[in-house]
């Protein structure tokens, strides 16, 4: 199955201020929503995109110590790259074809910080690299 457009790609960060400044400073980035809580997936998030929104960064810090981002930002005290997601038309399609490729979906199907379903692949079935994948904003 092939996949969409590279939405964003989600970056652990210790400290939230420090990261949108340094995006900010050293790649011209600009802030497109101020930070929000996500308490069902244990996050603070921000977006910020580079030039004409050439590249999307999500920037994640924890909201608890059950977050998903602590136990990453244990292994990994300075942060960084977390997660890359892709778009697709069609969740339950994209859900339905890596589960019959065998490899793990992590949870629930779930509306992510762009409003839309997304589920997340464990790294270890796809390159190392843990793989967001989310519907497509209708009004693209
Ligand atoms: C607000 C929504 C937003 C959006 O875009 O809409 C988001 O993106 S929210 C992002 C945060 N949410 C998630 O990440 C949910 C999915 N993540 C998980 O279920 C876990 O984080 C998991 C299973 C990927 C890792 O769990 P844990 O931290 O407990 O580590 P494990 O010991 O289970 O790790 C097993 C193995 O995988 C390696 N690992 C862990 N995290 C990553 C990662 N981000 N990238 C690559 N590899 C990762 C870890 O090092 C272990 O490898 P090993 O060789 O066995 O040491
Ligand atoms: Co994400």
């Amino acid at each position: 199955m092939k996949l969409g457009r590279l939405n964003h790609v989600g970056i652990a960060v210790p400290d939230m201020d420090a990261a949108i400044a340094h995006w900010r400073e050293s790649a011209g980035a600009t802030l497109t929503t101020p930070p929000f809580e996500m308490p069902e997936q244990g996050v603070l998030v921000c977006f910020m995109d580079t030039a004409e929104g050439a590249a999307q960064m999500e920037l994640l810090s924890p909201l608890d110590k059950t977050s998903p981002i602590t136990s990453f930002l244990a292994r990994n005290p300075l942060g960084g790259q977390h997660h890359m997601c892709f778009e697709v038309p069609d969740i339950e399609a994209a859900r339905t074809n890596f589960e019959a490729q065998g490899k793990r979906i992590l949870g629930p199907t779930r509306i992510g910080a762009h409003g839309t379903p997304i589920f997340f692949v464990h790294p270890k079935d796809m390159g190392g690299i843990l793989t967001e994948i989310m519907e497509t904003p209708g009004d693209v």
